[in-house]
């Protein structure tokens, strides 16, 4: 296959894009206006799909700063700002106070024609499976230092998340002072601070029993979010697949200032069977009185550089410095916690602070586990879950606790951990208000986001950051700051533990401590109701969408330094996508510190949202841009091509229909593979269209397109959809086509595919993006350029009338749901995604409904056919074609080269 230098020697006399984009630039102003026009009734329709960019605006009006204007990050009070609509529930313990609260975005009314039509085709009924409708929002997780309640009230007060009051028909929507509003909570201060909630804030305060909270909590997240639980050994981190139905009986250990140990059958159904009162607050406490430390961090932190045979008394200080091998202890086992305190000439002074926290934190940690393994034992329980604030996600304590159950019960036991550790009560709190419609949702209905300039790290308003933009400017700066202190090294527990009583000395001596926000391994919630599991996966337990493994330590740096290498240009083209102007130049500037910053914190702690594939990183790019309002960085670009592509689609369309059918299925796949090349995301090819036309290129890249291809299966293909020895098969009855890129990718490349299937007789659904990613094609643009394509095409059209997609475009068809016998239709369905790459178990509620009469799915470009969904499996024939764009990734997955293709035929499995 061909090279970059035989690419580019190409077209090195020719026009190049560039000046074809600076042209562009000139009327960009006069094209964008002309975009929005266009596109506005139509936008509504992906608001249903909910994302950064349809968050409501802040209300800033009366916005104060609370308390010292010289604090770091002040609390700013925003009294007249409420969430579209907000539920609360909290779990005020005896160290923190827990929050968690939910943010609805108020549906959009989804009147658009299209869909409702295409709602019909589908078969889809508009009855909700529920006999309430449940809404689509966000949960978030705060917490506050319980001797700080005052700030926390604050927090309250100043998102109005007291209002949300609830009402008998269930979530309410009132934004007036509800008299009558209770807030759930669990907790010793649900019952100390009642009245003070009364007081400031006018909401009474409905108890709810802890253990029940802490069970429900500790379920619904083993249930519901994925990658929620993970064992943690030695320093490595590994995330243990829940299968719901095998999920009881477990042992959940919540470590809170106190310790509950927790039998668990079922729903509802546990035993409290064991505790201890040396919990987390007594590391805290007796670690302050000791240490004279300020914070639980600081105290945390100096454990990292301590040694505990100062202070501890070891089997070897007993057996003159060695082991006990008999009975199975080294010599550098604990013997006595704090023992040798004892027999020396020493008062607290002459102790290193460092050296005593690391053995209150192990004497503690071990403590925990041994009775945690202990009560395991009593009741046969293999599986021993820990949350609790405690754990603080801090590696040391894990490694302890997970050492402490694996020595004892020999590796029978298992130490588990959760990522939303200290939220189980508030969690369950939050379950317990009627009718809040999360307990019957699935993991697929729960999107986890990075918490993108949320404004709520920690407990304080770091900024606002929704709706005013240059706050949320402002914020990221210190957000960046922040990160450069919080971006150390994840603490590792030591290579060499003895493998008999305990560990030597953690080797993360030095290193300092992730900030407390940072810690917090959670991102926020996004509830989206209306997504589902793509039925034709053949295997939805197993369905893994990455393909390249991050966990891969050279496979995670190299792709952060490709984004990161990318950034520069992007952020070029998101401020001209806004008329280059200072504002959009502020904005562009605050996106890149932004991603860069996320960047740094998933490169020093790559699983801190659960497991990373590239998709997730390709997603929080865009996730990133829209949070800074741009809504369509590549908008010009993609017009652009799509005037040039459509201005010789009839040609193209011509020479088809002059070839053979056999040779015309080969050209259309090379079609689709060369147009592949258009790809925005891809740092060579970006380098490549400087060298020439749009239609140079594709033309160039269609001369290169001889088989066989790196992967080729075409001969299957042609096989199946052309038989072979006379025999003609049946077409396919409904092919789903996920499209890629704008331009040349879907109207030279898909849609003369599209077409080819349409006079098959098999019906087509193209498959696209719900919100802008790069320059791939959303399935709002769809419709338009299907029509413009139509004109010159009786099949398409026929089809897209068929269909429904003409009836914005063609005013003279009168009745566009008319049953249009001459042909199959050609539809167009949103994804439920915003993002170059496709995560199969989170798909749009429309999409899962094509599906199910689909015997034919073809996957479209790099993002969705190999990033994505290259090893998955379907229960329909899958094509998957791709054009690889990237060096790397081309000698990982197809052992070739750029620029190499992919045609992966598969039949039904
Ligand atoms: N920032 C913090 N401030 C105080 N304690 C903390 C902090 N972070 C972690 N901890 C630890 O978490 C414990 C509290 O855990 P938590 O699950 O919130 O229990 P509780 O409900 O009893 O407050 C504290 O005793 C302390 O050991
Ligand atoms: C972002 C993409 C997956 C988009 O590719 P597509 O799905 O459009 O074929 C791809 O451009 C990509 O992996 N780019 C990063 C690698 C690079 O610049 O080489
Ligand atoms: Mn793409």
């Amino acid at each position: 296959m061909a090279d970059l230098t035989t690419f580019t020697s190409v077209f090195d006399n020719n026009d190049t894009i560039k000046e074809e984009e600076q042209q562009h630039t000139q009327g960009r102003e006069a094209a964008a206006n002309i975009l929005l026009v266009d596109m506005a009734p139509a936008a509504s329709s992906a608001t249903s799909i909910h994302r950064s960019s349809s968050r409501p605006q802040l209300d800033l009006s009366g916005a104060a700063i609370q308390g010292n204007i010289e604090e770091r990050d002040p609390t700013i009070l925003l009294p007249n700002q409420s969430d579209d609509i907000s539920h609360l529930a909290l779990d005020i313990g005896g160290s923190l106070i827990k929050l968690v609260y939910f943010s609805r975005h108020e549906d959009r009314p989804t009147d658009d024609k299209r869909k409702k039509s295409l709602k019909e085709r589908l078969g889809v009924s508009n009855g909700t499976r529920r006999s309430y409708p449940i809404l689509g929002g966000r949960l978030h997780f705060v917490k506050f230092e319980t001797r700080k309640v005052n700030e926390c009230l604050d927090f309250i007060y100043s998102k109005q998340l007291h209002r949300g009051g609830i009402d008998p028909r269930g979530w309410s929507s009132e934004t007036q002072v509800n008299e009558n509003a209770i807030i759930k909570a669990t907790g010793g201060g649900a019952y100390k601070f009642a009245d003070m909630f009364k007081e400031r804030l006018g909401v009474s305060i409905e108890k709810e029993d802890e253990m029940d909270c802490l069970v429900a909590g500790a379920n619904f997240l083993l249930k519901a979010i994925r990658h929620e639980a993970f064992t943690h050994m030695e320093g490595q981190k590994k995330f243990v697949q829940i299968d719901q139905n095998d999920l009881f009986p477990y042992l959940l250990v919540n470590v809170g200032s106190g310790v509950s140990m927790i039998k668990v059958d079922g729903d509802g159904k546990f035993e409290r069977v064991s505790g201890t009162n040396v919990g987390g607050g007594t590391y805290w406490g007796l670690g302050r009185l000791l240490t004279k430390c300020k914070s639980f961090d600081e105290l945390l932190e100096l454990s990292q550089r301590g040694d505990n045979k100062e202070v501890d008394m070891l089997v070897g200080d007993i057996y003159g410095g060695m082991d006990y091998a008999k009975i199975g202890l080294s010599a550098s086992t604990i013997a006595s916690s704090f023992g040798k305190t004892i027999s020396e000439n020493k008062e607290l002074e002459d102790y290193r602070p460092e050296d005593i926290s690391l053995s209150l934190l192990r004497m503690i940690s071990y403590n925990i586990g041994q009775i945690a393994y202990l009560n395991a034992l009593r009741f046969g329980l293999k599986r021993i879950f820990f949350g609790g604030f405690f754990i603080r996600g801090h590696a040391y304590t894990m490694d302890t606790i997970s050492f402490a159950v694996h020595f004892w019960s020999k590796g029978d036991a298992k130490a588990m951990f959760l990522r939303h550790e200290g939220f189980l009560g508030a969690l369950g709190a939050f379950m317990s208000y009627e009718k809040h419609g999360l307990d019957d949702l699935m993991a697929h209905q729960f999107v986890e986001r990075f918490p993108m300039g949320a404004p709520c790290v920690g407990g304080k308003i770091h900024g606002p950051p929704l709706g005013d933009l240059s706050d949320k400017i402002s914020w990221m700066e210190k957000f960046v700051q922040k990160g450069t202190e919080i971006i150390a090294p994840v603490p590792m527990a030591p290579p060499g533990t003895t493998g008999l009583g305990g560990f030597e000395r953690p080797s993360s001596k030095g290193e300092t401590l992730r900030s407390d926000d940072a810690a917090l391994n959670v991102g926020v919630l996004h509830l989206i109701p209306t997504l589902e599991v793509f039925p034709l996966l053949a295997d939805p337990k197993t369905y893994e969408p990455n393909t390249i493994d991050l966990s891969d330590h050279s496979e995670l740096e190299y792709w952060f330094t490709v984004l990161s290498e990318h950034l520069p240009d992007l952020v070029d083209k998101a401020v001209a996508s806004e008329g280059g102007t200072d504002d959009a130049r502020r904005r562009g500037d605050a996106f890149a510190r932004a991603f860069s910053a996320h960047l740094a914190r998933l490169m020093e702690e790559p699983a801190a949202y659960g497991k990373l594939g590239l998709a997730n990183l390709l997603e929080l790019r865009e996730e990133c841009l829209r949070e800074f309002q741009f809504l369509d960085a590549y908008r010009t670009i993609k017009q652009r091509e799509n005037e040039a592509s459509l201005a010789v689609l009839p040609d193209l369309l011509m020479e088809l229909d002059s070839m053979s059918e056999e040779s015309r299925l080969l050209t259309l796949i090379e079609g689709v593979l060369a147009a592949n090349i258009f790809d925005w995301g891809s740092r060579a090819c970006v380098e490549l269209y400087h060298k020439g036309t749009i239609i140079e290129i594709y033309r160039m890249s269609r001369k290169k397109m001889q088989r066989p291809w790196r992967v080729d299966y075409f001969d299957a293909f042609r096989e199946r959809m052309l038989g072979s020895g006379g025999n003609k098969p049946v077409p396919h009855k409904r092919a789903l086509l996920f499209v890629d890129n704008s331009g040349a990718d879907v109207i030279l490349g898909m849609l003369p595919l599209a077409r080819e299937l349409l006079r098959r007789g098999t019906e087509v659904v193209l498959v696209a993006n719900s919100l802008p990613a790069l320059n791939d094609v959303t399935a709002i643009e769809l419709p338009e350029i299907v029509a413009e394509a139509a004109k010159h095409c009786d099949v398409l059209r026929k089809a897209a009338e068929a269909g429904g997609l003409l009836m914005d475009a063609m005013i003279n068809i009168q009745d566009a749901s008319r049953d249009d016998s001459s042909s199959v239709p050609l539809m167009v369905v949103e994804n439920g995604c915003g993002s170059p790459c496709i995560d199969l178990r989170q798909v749009s509620s429309e999409l899962a409904a094509a599906a199910k009469d689909a015997d034919l799915i073809i996957l479209e470009g790099m993002g969705r056919a190999l990033h994505t969904n290259y090893n998955a499996r379907f229960r329909c024939d899958t094509l998957k074609l791709a054009m690889v764009k990237n060096q790397r990734l081309a000698e990982k997955l197809v052992k070739g080269n750029i620029y190499d293709c992919v045609c992966r035929y598969e039949p039904a499995s």
